[in-house]
């Protein structure tokens, strides 16, 4: 269907409305300024049919191939009947659907594909049933509205951080808050009976009053000894609970600290004990350049690495391979504050704050074994030596067999991957054209001198995408975690490398540079669109098949469509924008031999 098409089928799966009336098939929605219809840049972003005294139901289906379409509301109407599907529209932003007469159960996987939503209004209809789970994997969700409604059952986890305004009230929800969602005011649970929990006041029955079903009015019945034996259970309970929230909380507390500790207790006997070490030949470590093949005594007094008391051996703890911010050691990151910034395919990342104020990230590597210590060592300090101002090079790392760390600068901005798909509140800088060309620029650069320092390479990058990915100030862009396709054990590989998700790997396991071309191909897709690819997903299930839309739009003349709206406006540039569209299909041909090598790409991207 045609964008006109499809708003007329829209218009027609509702009751007949004088107010829509602007909605006819010789005109045009932009350019006539159909009622209700936002466009940017000729792109229909926005359809806006609040308080028009529409009633019926509504087809969304229809509107499948709008892709520009990120806002619906049809707020304070009369619409009825099921919740309708505007779930097939997975690149919906914001839903307001609030004072209508929707009712029944909305199934529990009714979200589960709409991964770029961030709020949701469905509060004044009269809804019934569980609150759907699937809202609780919503990774952007930021508004929740479902109050006046007459939702029941318990109310799921919700756990992410970028909620920041929920509102449950006035339904018949039951049971116990959440703990998660203890941030949120009374106000948001207020007006259901059976709710209990902190904020509210209201302690909860234990869990075995209230399983037995027992009402609360016949329990006050009973003999005072079973008053006194259940209030005597309560009170273990809830002193249980504060134990373990309280311990929680220490363990919190302490544990990225731990974390640290653990990197470098080698779980050893608390006496003196001779352990052998390989120093790397040429190692700038805080112990600084011991004899290769050493053995060091350790005891009490140099257990904990990284203090470099001149002259005392001690175990080679931090390797650094890179002095441009400075030589430190395991005990610099040991008091260092430290936060968790993610858990990857390849480990976990934290961001450490020095003492001297040098920030870095410490990634803790799970599955790294497949070198050896020696050819490990080669590895990243040959990755150290790199001198590109688009690749982020190793400062430092540090060697167990059943886990390794490497360290690097902290990049401020972060990476393209919050960029693009992050949740910014209303300080998201502005990503126009020339600066989102800038960053492909900056990528191809990157990629081109690691391809040609790893000429010899199978997979020189090896995990190119937007995580991994960082913007400085300036949004110059910088390429991290490469080359490490040497290094992982091979049966970790295929889950931890996102190179190994290109076509030919998937298919028939063949590794080849032309893998980081479909990587390349991605991003700039990715970067282009603003969608989140389905690709970074394990699961298939959430974000956009990039790759798919891309090719049915060209097939079809349409690329126009798959231009971020928020570019709508640099019409001088989408000539340039469609042929860097052309590339990144080219990049992202499944069959490698049609796939355009990283040269041509280069070649290409260079003279937009
Ligand atoms: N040097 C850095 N500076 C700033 N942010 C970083 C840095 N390194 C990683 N990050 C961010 O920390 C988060 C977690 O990183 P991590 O590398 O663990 O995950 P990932 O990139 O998603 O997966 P993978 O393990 O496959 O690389 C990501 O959002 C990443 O962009």
């Amino acid at each position: 269907l045609s964008d006109y098409d499809a708003l007329l089928a829209l218009k027609s799966s509702f009751s007949p409305n004088p107010n829509v009336d602007s909605w006819v098939s010789s005109s045009s929605p932009c350019k006539d300024k159909w009622t209700g219809i936002i466009c940017t840049r000729g792109i229909i972003s926005g359809i806006r049919l609040g308080n028009l005294n529409l009633s019926g139901k509504l087809d969304f289906e229809v509107l499948k191939d709008l892709h520009g379409l990120r806002t619906i509301s049809f707020i304070n109407n009369s619409f009825t009947g099921p919740i309708p599907e505007f779930n097939k529209l997975t690149s919906l932003r914001t839903v307001y659907m609030s004072g209508n007469q929707f009712s029944g159960e909305i199934p529990q996987d009714f979200f589960a594909q709409m991964g770029s939503l961030k709020k949701l209004w469905l509060s004044d209809n009269n809804f019934t049933g569980q609150i759907p789970e699937s809202l609780t994997r919503l990774p952007y969700l930021t508004e929740l509205h479902l109050e006046n409604n007459n939702f029941s059952g318990q109310i799921p986890s919700f756990t992410q951080h970028s909620l920041t305004e929920i509102d449950l009230s006035n339904n018949d929800l039951e049971g116990e808050v959440p703990a998660s969602m203890s941030k949120f005011p009374a106000s948001a649970f207020s007006g259901n009976q059976m709710l209990c929990g902190g904020q509210l006041g209201t302690p909860c029955k234990s869990t075995a009053v209230m399983e037995s079903g027992v009402d609360p009015s016949a329990a006050e019945k009973t003999s005072n000894a079973e008053d006194n034996k259940a209030n005597n259970m309560l009170t273990i309970i809830i002193v249980a609970v504060f134990t373990v929230i309280i311990l929680l909380a220490m363990f919190i507390k302490s544990r990225t600290r731990q974390d640290f500790d653990l990197l470098e207790k080698e779980r050893m006997p608390e006496e003196n004990v001779e352990v052998k070490v390989v120093a790397p030949a040429s190692a700038s470590s805080v112990h600084n350049k011991k004899p290769a093949d050493s053995s060091l005594r350790k005891g009490n007094g140099s257990r904990r690495g990284g203090g470099s008391q001149s002259g005392t051996p001690a175990m080679i703890d931090l390797v650094v391979v890179n002095e441009e911010k400075g030589v430190f050691g395991m005990q610099d990151l040991m008091k260092a504050t430290a936060e968790v910034l993610g858990n990857g395919g390849l480990g976990s990342a934290y961001k450490a704050v020095m003492a001297t104020g040098v920030s870095v990230v410490v990634k803790r590597m799970r599955e790294m074994n497949k070198l050896g210590r020696e050819g490990f060592d080669a590895e990243i300090r040959r990755i150290g030596q790199l001198k590109h101002r688009n690749i982020l090079t190793p400062l430092a790392y540090h060697y167990r067999k059943e886990e390794k760390l490497v360290v690097s600068e902290y990049v401020p901005r972060g990476s393209l991957l919050y960029l693009l798909h992050g949740d910014h509140g209303s300080s998201r800088p502005e990503l126009n054209w020339p600066t989102r060309l800038k960053i492909i620029k900056g990528i191809v650069r990157g990629l081109n001198f690691l391809h040609e320092e790893y000429a010899n390479s199978e997979l020189p990058h090896g995990n190119l995408k937007s995580s991994n990915i960082l913007l400085d100030e300036d949004f110059e862009p910088r390429l991290n975690d490469y080359a490490f396709y040497p290094l992982i054990n091979t049966t970790s590989a295929p889950q931890g490398l996102f190179g190994l998700k290109s076509p030919e790997w998937v298919q028939h396991q063949i590794v080849s540079p032309k893998c980081d071309v479909y990587c390349l191909g991605i991003v700039i897709l990715e970067i282009i669109t603003s969608k989140f690819p389905s690709q970074y997903l394990n699961n298939s299930k959430g974000g956009v098949d990039v790759v798919q839309w891309v090719h049915s739009a060209i097939a079809e003349k349409r690329e126009e469509e798959l231009i971020d709206p928020e570019m709508a406006n640099a019409t001088n540039s989408h000539t340039e924008m469609i042929k860097l569209l052309h590339i990144g299909a080219a990049c992202t041909e499944s069959n490698p031999e049609n796939r355009i090598d990283l040269k041509e790409a280069i070649r290409r991207i260079e003279n937009l």
